[in-house]
């Protein structure tokens, strides 16, 4: 059977879509999936997230024909995938479960190794795919390469069954519940590592979760499901969080929507205060006119690499007896500019002065945030969700209103002739 262009190897992403989807097992008198109409676009993630048994995982079965649907048809890259052959099909398409699948009796490099050997993969290709998405996924090559699953963490078995869903470097990947096994604090920070991949790769990524806040950290699209799967909303994080589409999908959402939204918000998007700063090779004149002069009563003083070290204050030269190295409070958090605002507000609180110095690539300075701006940046932002969502909505009525005014006029027009 020949290999259908969006579906091969090393296609970046392909659009998947699902038209009238329905599935009824043997037995059971209802669907389990009932005319689900989805597009995802290609390289972006769409989380599918609903209460226990809507049909979250047929949906994906049905897209790698570990289930055939009962009605309508699933196209991966425009392809019906009804009309392919189901083990080549899979190959293409990335699937990682809740139990990573992994096989006990081989290394982590033969499972990594599965799918490139099937396919034919020359050797030497297939041993450098191995170390490439090993890398890829956090884990040291030389330390990992022969181990077996057992004695692996969770977590890092998780990561081992994404290498190996990657490893033919598949458009499309289909992820269910894959961190659902892992404790709170591994899953945040697999959470953290698949957003960085994806934001390497741009695959087209399904991904199933019953976690909410899951959803909203990595979804570019979120479908919010009911039973049998019928789409209560099918939108971005940011519009669900401020303009869920009724009672159903708020009540999935779940309260906090300002804490939310501060996930979805980079420091590096916002107004980072330029804080007074200094070295600690600037001559001890200068730090002392600097401090008289500075609003904030304090300056940030950095390091020779231009990291931040210590905060000093009016006054703190002075008891220190003109010594900078005991003078003034050592930095000891810092958030980067790729963190969330939840995550620099969660700094910002824990810091006595209320206030956090913000970090570039190198640990460099780049700016300081304090609790006023996180304040009056989530107002911000809340506002312009809701003057957005308020646009849609005035567009979708007029589009609306137009749509009706010219079936009227066709049928005024009809009655004519
Ligand atoms: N092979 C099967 N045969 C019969 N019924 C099935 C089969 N697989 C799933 N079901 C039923 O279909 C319904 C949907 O199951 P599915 O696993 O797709 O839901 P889900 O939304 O992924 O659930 P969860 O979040 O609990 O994993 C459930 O009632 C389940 O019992």
């Amino acid at each position: 059977m020949s290999e259908p262009a969006g579906l091969q190897s090393g296609t970046t992403a392909a659009t998947v879509e699902l038209e009238q989807l329905t599935k009824r097992y043997p037995g059971s008198p209802q669907p389990v999936v009932d005319n689900v109409t989805l597009t995802i676009r290609a390289g972006e993630t769409a989380v599918l997230v609903g209460p226990s048994g809507c049909g979250k995982s047929t949906i994906l079965k049905m897209i790698n024909r570990l289930v055939e649907p009962t009605g309508g048809r699933v196209r991966v890259g425009g392809e019906d995938v009804g009309a392919m052959d189901p083990v080549g099909l899979r190959r293409r398409i990335g699937y990682v479960t809740r139990a990573s699948g992994l096989f006990p009796h081989m290394t982590v490099a033969q499972n990594i190794a599965l799918v490139p050997e099937m396919s034919g993969w020359p050797r030497a290709r297939i041993r450098a795919r191995v170390e490439e998405m090993l890398d890829l996924v956090g884990l040291d090559p030389v330390e990992f390469r022969d181990r077996h699953p057992r004695g692996l963490s969770g977590g890092q078995r998780q990561r081992v069954a994404v290498a190996r869903a990657l490893a033919a470097d598949p458009p499309v990947l289909l992820m269910d519940e894959p961190f659902g096994a892992v404790d709170p604090v591994t899953r945040d920070h697999l959470q953290g590592e698949l957003i960085r991949v994806q934001g390497e790769l741009h695959k087209t990524i399904v991904f199933v979760t019953h976690d909410f806040d899951e959803a909203i950290r990595l979804g570019d699209r979120i479908a919010v499901l009911r039973e049998r799967s019928h789409i209560a909303q099918y939108d971005t994080p940011e519009s669900i969080l401020t303009n869920p589409a009724d009672d159903f999908v708020s009540g999935f959402a779940g309260g906090g929507a300002a804490l939310k939204r501060l996930s979805l918000t980079r420091v590096r998007e916002v107004d980072i205060a330029a804080y007074p700063t200094l070295t600690v090779d600037d001559p001890l004149q200068e730090i002392f006119n600097k401090l008289r002069a500075s609003v904030t009563n304090e300056i940030l003083l950095l390091d020779q690499r231009g990291r931040p070290y210590k905060w000093l204050r009016r006054g703190d030269l002075m008891r220190a007896k003109g010594s900078l190295a005991r003078a003034g409070t050592l930095v000891n958090d810092t958030v980067p500019r790729d963190a969330t605002l939840r995550d620099a507000l969660e700094a910002v609180l824990t810091d006595s002065a209320g206030r956090v110095a913000v970090t570039g690539r190198r640990g460099e300075y780049a700016g300081v945030v304090d609790v006023e701006t996180l304040m009056n940046t989530v107002h911000e932002l809340l506002e312009a969700d809701r003057l957005e969502a308020m646009e849609t909505r005035h567009a979708l009525e007029e589009m609306r209103a137009t749509q009706t005014h010219a079936e009227q006029e066709g049928e005024g027009g009809g009655q004519m002739t």
